[in-house]
């Protein structure tokens, strides 16, 4: 098969259907299917669950979902690397490494489109660029909101920060649960599953990744 492209997360073939004039990690399908489209393919999924899509309860729900929709799957109309692409250098020869811990994560698993909720702690060890600490969390939240693998989301939040800011290294760790393995199929609740990518000195460092393992418990 294809490989997927890290940033648009889509295969060679797909991205070649993007509108040129966009960046090429901003997804915008030249062929997305209409608002319209989307509705009547919700209200076929609503007649196919077994209800009527006439119903008054009901009438609403394709603009909800194809609303909904809109907000989850946000993340393929921006671009992380914008984000990270204001960085600043007076920071008085700070010489450690930057951390947020415990940024929300919000997804979907592209297996089944069933959330996928947790944490997420990224670190990053700058040379002297540093960016805005909120640019990091709006790097998770845009990987988020696409269909994604808990692995591939952990890999591109640590590609952009390493590709932006060419930091002496990077470390993410995920922790989440996904309701496709909770409310369906294996029914296991409780179950989360932890994800880590290091890069540079936290790859070699141990003593350093291990620091970042430790700041990760409360
Ligand atoms: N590695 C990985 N697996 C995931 C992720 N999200 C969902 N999955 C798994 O994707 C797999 C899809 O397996 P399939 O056998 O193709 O689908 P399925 O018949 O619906 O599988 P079950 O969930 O076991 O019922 C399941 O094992 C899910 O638990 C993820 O982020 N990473
Ligand atoms: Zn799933």
């Amino acid at each position: 098969m294809d490989s997927l492209d890290p940033v648009s997360n889509l295969t060679s073939a797909e991205n070649s259907l993007l509108n040129t004039s966009k960046p090429k990690s901003i997804v915008t399908f030249t062929n997305r299917p209409s608002r319209e489209e989307a509705m009547k393919a919700v209200k076929t999924l609503l007649a196919w669950a077994g209800d009527d899509p006439e119903r008054e309860g009901l009438i609403d729900t394709p603009k909800r979902v194809v609303d909904a929709y809109e907000e989850w799957f946000q993340g393929y109309q921006a671009d992380p690397k914008k984000e990270l692409s204001r960085t600043f250098e007076d920071v008085q020869g700070y010489d450690d490494m930057v951390m947020l811990r415990e940024i929300d994560v919000e997804s979907h698993c592209e297996h089944h489109m069933a959330p996928f909720l947790g944490k997420a702690w990224v670190a990053y060890m700058p040379t002297s660029k540093v960016v805005g600490i909120s640019k990091i969390a709006r790097v998770v939240e845009i990987f988020a909101k696409r269909l994604q693998t808990q692995e591939t989301m952990t890999k591109q939040v640590a590609d952009a920060i390493e590709e932006s800011l060419a930091p002496l290294g990077v470390a993410v760790m995920i922790d989440a649960e996904h309701q496709c393995m909770s409310t369906r199929g294996v029914h296991h609740k409780n179950v989360t599953t932890v994800t880590t990518r290091f890069t540079g000195v936290f790859k070699t460092d141990i003593a350093l990744q291990e620091r970042f393992m430790r700041l990760t418990h409360r």
